[in-house]
């Protein structure tokens, strides 16, 4: 499989902050930024691997600032490292204030997602090549990230076999 560009997989989507996404705080609903991040990352993920995708996790949203009724958010996208099977998103929101141009990083998340075949497999993605600086850092740095994530799955999985799945109203 030829190997792919991080550009290659860019996407970007800019959107008008109005209600009813805003909150009482009159800013951007946390969930609904992150359906955002998800809607994005998701298509940088099938432009790289041109296979249907699913999100496997997503390590953090840092919610570094407000975003305002009447500003826009910017998110953009891109495949910055893969595995096997998996490919790390990086994702970056940028929020205007559209009078005054005022622009700020607001968000950065990263997340993982597997593509799959038509039984609903992981199946293998091309590798991507890093070509700007902050690509190459990213893409460096993954490695780290993925063990990290490697990690905290067993934790969840084990977590989770200790639950149960009994409604409390059956109890
Ligand atoms: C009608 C027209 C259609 C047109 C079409 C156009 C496309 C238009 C775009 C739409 C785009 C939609 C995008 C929807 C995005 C969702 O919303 S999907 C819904 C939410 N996600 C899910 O439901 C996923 C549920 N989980 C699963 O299905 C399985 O656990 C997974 C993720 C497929 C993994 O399967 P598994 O059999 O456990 O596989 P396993 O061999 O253990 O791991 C496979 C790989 O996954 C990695 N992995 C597994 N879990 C994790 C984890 N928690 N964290 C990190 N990596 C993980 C492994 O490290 C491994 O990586 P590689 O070493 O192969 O690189």
């Amino acid at each position: 499989m030829e190997s792919k560009s991080c550009r290659n997989s860019l996407a970007v989507k800019t959107s008008h902050v109005l209600p009813p996404d805003t909150n009482n705080h009159g800013t951007l609903f946390g969930g609904k930024l992150m359906a955002h991040i998800d809607d994005v990352s998701a298509i940088a993920a099938v432009r790289h691997a041109r296979k249907l995708v699913v999100t496997a996790s997503t390590d953090s949203v840092d919610f570094l600032e407000p975003v305002r009724e009447g500003d826009s958010v910017c998110v953009e996208a891109f495949v910055t490292w893969t595995h096997t099977t998996s490919m790390e998103v990086f994702a970056k929101v940028v929020t205007e204030n559209l009078l005054t141009g005022e622009r700020k990083v607001c968000t950065t998340a990263f997340s993982t997602f597997v593509a799959i075949d038509e039984d609903g497999k992981p199946t293998a993605v091309p590798e991507v090549y890093p070509e700007t600086d902050q690509e190459k850092e990213l893409h460096r740095s993954a490695p780290e990230r993925a063990e990290q994530r490697k990690q905290r799955r067993k934790n969840s999985k084990e977590m989770a076999a200790t639950f149960g799945t009994v409604y409390p109203w059956n109890e």
